[in-house]
């Protein structure tokens, strides 16, 4: 079976991409290991089978990120709220690999480890509603600043714009599109998740009313096979 729409993770090693998608998908944070090459799970979105990649932040897999982009309806570029270095690394090392993505493709950007901060516990406040599953207990003492601010997010997610010469009146607004999460609490990352499927639904329309060509995915033809997840290392 062949997805209907894909949707990328991209960001630096270590921001917490694979934690993200675990947590999503498998309701849980665990330990991971550095990502090898890519993998991802299949989605069911309503009627739609939406294809969600995690990639390898390490720069030796560098080479492989814009062939995981190839046709992808949405891209999430995803840094560390607590490493300004891993907002920078997506202006200047992920942005780029995005040139194979649809035309079309929607952007977000996402700040994870945001439980990390010493503002955690006013944003929870705020987002009664949005409450993690488990609340987050201890560990106070160890609470940082957070380097990197929304409004860092915004400004990066305006460059994107302007890198793909599109108006910010025909987008989704930046601020809609900049999130900040927490894979270990949970926070905000169904949020993010089920915001993003959203989006790429009508994508995934338009795509289909084109024809297969601009999709045409080399990737998964023999992974997709698999129900779950599969790897292509
Ligand atoms: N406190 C905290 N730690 C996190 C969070 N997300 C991930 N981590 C930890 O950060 C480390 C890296 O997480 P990964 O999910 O493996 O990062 P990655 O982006 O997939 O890294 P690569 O696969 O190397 O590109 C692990 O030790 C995770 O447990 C989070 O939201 N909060
Ligand atoms: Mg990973």
């Amino acid at each position: 079976m062949k997805p209907d729409g894909k949707v990328v993770l991209l960001g630096d090693m270590n921001v917490g991409k694979t934690s993200l998608l675990h947590r999503y998908m498998e309701r849980r944070f665990q330990d991971t290991i550095s990502t090898v090459g890519g993998a991802f799970y299949l989605k069911q979105w309503g009627p739609y089978n939406i294809s969600i990649w995690d990639t390898a932040g390490r720069e030796q897999f560098h080479g492989l990120g814009s062939m995981y982009c190839r046709g992808a309806a949405a891209v999430i570029l995803t840094y560390d709220v607590n490493n300004l270095q891993s907002l920078i690394e997506l202006e200047d090392r992920f942005l780029a690999l995005t040139d194979t993505a649809s035309t079309d493709c929607i952007f977000a950007i996402v700040g994870n480890k945001v439980d990390l901060t010493n503002e955690y516990a006013l944003l929870l406040e705020t987002e009664e509603e949005n409450r993690p599953e488990k609340p987050v207990t201890g560990c106070i003492s160890t609470k940082v600043q957070k380097q990197v601010h929304l409004d860092d997010a915004v400004a990066l997610y305006k460059k994107i714009l302007k890198y793909k010469m599109l108006d910010e009146k025909d987008v989704p607004a930046a601020e809609k599109m900049c999130f900040e999460t927490s894979a270990k609490t949970g926070y905000k990352v169904d949020y993010l998740f089920e915001t993003i499927f959203d989006m790429v639904v009508p994508i995934i329309l338009r795509q289909q009313a084109e024809g297969p060509l601009q999709t045409v995915e080399i990737t998964n033809y023999k992974s997709a096979k698999r129900t779950k997840s599969g790897c292509c290392a």
